[in-house]
């Protein structure tokens, strides 16, 4: 199978680098004329997987809409998935999973395993076990040919005070924040031999666009050859004509993702909004 790194890099040249958000929470649904329910959010993700075939090249839906209607909504959530990676989309599942690595295992198993119900291209996994407790998981991308998003410099703003925190790592030679230290940590698989020259490794991370990447200690050289997945844009403030302002040298990296600012369309408009997130992130990128 031809590696994540080089299907996302595929994708990201064919079609471009918005990744369209699936994100049904309650007053979406009602605003589309969907039930609160399994079913209502089911329909939802499989309009937003029709419009953006073709439109885009990857998609991220989020697993906790889903989630809160226990196996029912697992089951539309399976069923959504399979949809977006049948029309050749690159599906992140937005899981955001971190534990001790044994459990880490099963984790892998279930998102990122060939055969299991909820197969994803990547998932999105948390490192505040430690950037060590995500060994298995990252040896279970290489192995499945898969992709992982690790939190590394979220958007919400108070998360700042935690990534930009300074720790004691004995093998450093210098202070780190825990930002450096777990995209350091992280990302050192992409540069290994276990892996191919693929434009992305493995291992990607999640860097909002509403980040200030220098108060976290993040440097562009630790981020070298790792997808950026970069929420924050649209409803949470930032533009996706400052993309390059906002990300310099790393924006060819940067998978821009956009859930409410498209999903707010409503399904007659959601193909348009699309187009028009599309063609604002294109002439950034291109001027
Ligand atoms: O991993 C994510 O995608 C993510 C990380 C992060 O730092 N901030 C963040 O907003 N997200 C997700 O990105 C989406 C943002 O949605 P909008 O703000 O509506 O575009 C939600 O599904 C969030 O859970």
């Amino acid at each position: 199978m031809t590696s994540f790194g080089a299907r996302l890099a595929g994708a990201m040249t064919d079609r471009g680098q918005l990744c369209v958000g699936i994100d049904p929470h309650a007053g979406l649904l009602a605003e589309w004329g969907l039930d609160a329910t399994a079913s209502g959010a089911r329909d939802f993700g499989l309009r937003v997987v029709e419009a953006a075939a073709g439109r885009v090249g990857v998609v991220k839906p989020q697993v906790a809409f889903y989630e809160r209607y226990g196996s029912a909504g697992f089951a539309a959530l399976e069923e959504v998935i399979a949809a977006a990676r049948a029309a050749g989309l690159v599906v992140i599942a937005d899981a955001k999973r971190g534990d001790i690595g044994t459990t880490m295992d099963g984790y892998a198993d279930a998102w990122l395993g060939a055969g299991s119900p909820l197969e994803s291209d990547a998932v999105t996994i948390s490192p505040y076990l430690g950037p060590d407790s995500l060994r298995g998981m990252i040896a279970a991308a290489v192995r499945e040919d898969k992709g992982l998003f690790v939190l590394a410099a979220t958007s919400n703003p108070e998360a700042a005070g935690l990534q930009s925190a300074e720790v004691t790592v004995v093998e450093a030679d210098r202070g780190q924040t825990v930002a450096d230290w777990v995209t350091q940590r992280a990302g050192a698989v992409n540069t290994s031999a276990a892996v191919g020259d693929d434009a992305f490794g493995p291992v990607g991370f999640v860097v909002g666009a509403t980040v200030d990447r220098a108060e976290l200690g993040l440097t562009d050289d630790v981020l070298h050859r790792a997808a950026i997945l970069a929420p924050g844009f649209g409803a949470q403030g930032a533009r996706l004509s400052d993309i390059r302002d906002l990300f310099g040298a790393l924006a060819p990296q940067v998978l821009a993702s956009a859930s409410r600012s498209i999903l707010g369309a409503g399904p007659a408009g959601i193909a348009d909004a699309i187009d028009a997130h599309n063609a604002e992130l294109q002439k950034a990128l291109h001027a």
